[in-house]
């Protein structure tokens, strides 16, 4: 576990469950109904909490993330979020937004490190833009600093100066931020091929100097550890061109940001592409890459298994119950494998389901593989 705090396996645990907005409801039951199924058939239980987050929080409390809901997340075993936003708060001033309200959850809770695992799914192949000769055998882990960078930096707004309006954000990193997500990655890479590509804009930006300083500073700590660095503009072209080159790409948060969507079409959809936000001592949280895709809420054709590996990845990280993880992570290439399929990984030959469809055939799967 990358948590300090140690949580050992137990017998029940506390989940607070963000819903969000958007398609954010139809793959919280989906996964819940997963959820339940695991525990039904084994030793354990997972009570949830609900809590507002987003859209629905500032409908309903008139903040984005209210405090109840950060008490809620701290207390508990670990966080379970769905995705938030929507047109509807678009136009809300900017503390007034559900993106404002993830920001806070994100930062209040200090959730430095992100880790977007992105591997090639064989039955998924046909299903991505790419061609299945580049994809094969894509297994990457991003690995993004996710409370600081041009997300946070001060001072930020929109002026007027001499006349005409001028808006700004300043991408900032302190040596701290940089070393604890660096020391994240090593122990990242420790566990798989022992190679981290620190991807920055260093031929331009001073803070990307220091951000490469410091990787390697820190890598003599980490001596087995091969580290390579590329500007953020070639990593976006090579992750298309040749994604088998990547193993761990450790980033900060904006370039992160953009590169692991960019990930996602290695795998067939960004509905595929499951998160873990952590601190390192408190709860962490659980959550796809995709945001509310509010073009189809609400008409059940959203894909849930983001939100499912995610918990996988909950189940695994913070509850520490790695066998019921892989268990889940089985359950979602079985239920591919039998061919079912929502509109944004069908293929030919594909059976379409929605998204209630598919989080029950993933349940079948995984009750069999219970047996
Ligand atoms: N972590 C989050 O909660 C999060 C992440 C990204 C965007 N957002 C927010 O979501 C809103 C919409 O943003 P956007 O449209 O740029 O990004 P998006 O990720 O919501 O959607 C991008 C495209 O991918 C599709 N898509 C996304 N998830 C899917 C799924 N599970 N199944 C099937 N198709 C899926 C959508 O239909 C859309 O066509 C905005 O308010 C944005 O700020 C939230
Ligand atoms: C909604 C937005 C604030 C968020 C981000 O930029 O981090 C999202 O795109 C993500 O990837 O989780
Ligand atoms: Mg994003």
């Amino acid at each position: 576990s990358l948590r300090s705090s140690c949580l050992c396996a137990k017998s029940e645990y506390t989940v607070t469950c963000l819903a969000g907005d958007g398609i954010g409801p139809e793959i919280t039951d989906a996964t819940r109904g997963v959820l339940d199924t695991l525990t039904s058939n084994s030793d354990f239980t997972i009570s949830y909490r609900d809590a507002l987050i987003g859209g629905a929080a500032i409908d309903a409390a008139n903040d984005p993330f209210p405090q109840e809901t950060y008490d809620a997340c701290v207390s508990g075993d670990s966080v379970l979020l769905a995705c938030i936003g929507g047109y509807k708060w678009d136009s809300n001033p900017r503390e007034m937004r559900p993106e404002t309200g993830l920001l806070k959850m994100r930062s209040s809770m200090n959730l430095f490190a992100n880790l977007r695992p992105a591997k090639a799914i064989p039955q998924l192949m046909d299903t991505s833009t790419l061609k299945p000769e580049v994809l094969e055998g894509t297994d990457v882990m991003v690995v993004r600093e996710l409370t600081g960078d041009v997300y946070f930096g001060q001072p930020k707004g929109i002026d007027v100066i001499d006349g005409e309006r001028v808006g700004y954000n300043n991408m900032i990193y302190k040596e701290s931020e940089i070393r604890r997500i660096a020391k994240v990655a090593f122990e990242v890479a420790s566990k798989r091929s022992k190679k981290i590509c620190s991807v920055d804009k260093a031929n331009v930006l001073d803070v990307s100097q220091l951000w490469r300083d410091v990787v390697h500073e820190e890598n003599k700590n980490y001596p087995d550890i091969e580290v390579t660095d590329m500007y953020v503009d070639n990593a976006a072209m090579q992750l298309i061109r040749a994604p088998t080159q990547f193993d761990v790409i450790l980033t900060g948060n904006i370039f992160g940001d953009i590169l692991s969507d960019e990930a996602s079409m290695l795998v067939g959809s960004l509905g595929m592409l499951p998160s873990a936000s952590i601190s390192g001592d408190g709860p962490g949280v659980f959550e796809p890459c995709h945001g509310s895709a509010p073009d189809i809420a609400g008409e059940d054709k959203a894909n849930p298994l983001a939100m499912i590996l995610s918990a996988a990845m909950m189940l695994k990280y913070d509850l520490d119950r790695p066998k019921e993880a892989q268990l889940l992570e089985d359950a979602v290439e079985k239920t591919l494998e039998a061919g079912w399929r929502t509109g944004d990984i069908m293929q030919e030959g594909g059976k379409p389901v929605g998204c209630k469809e598919m989080g029950q055939r993933v349940s079948e799967e995984l009750a069999k593989l219970m047996k």
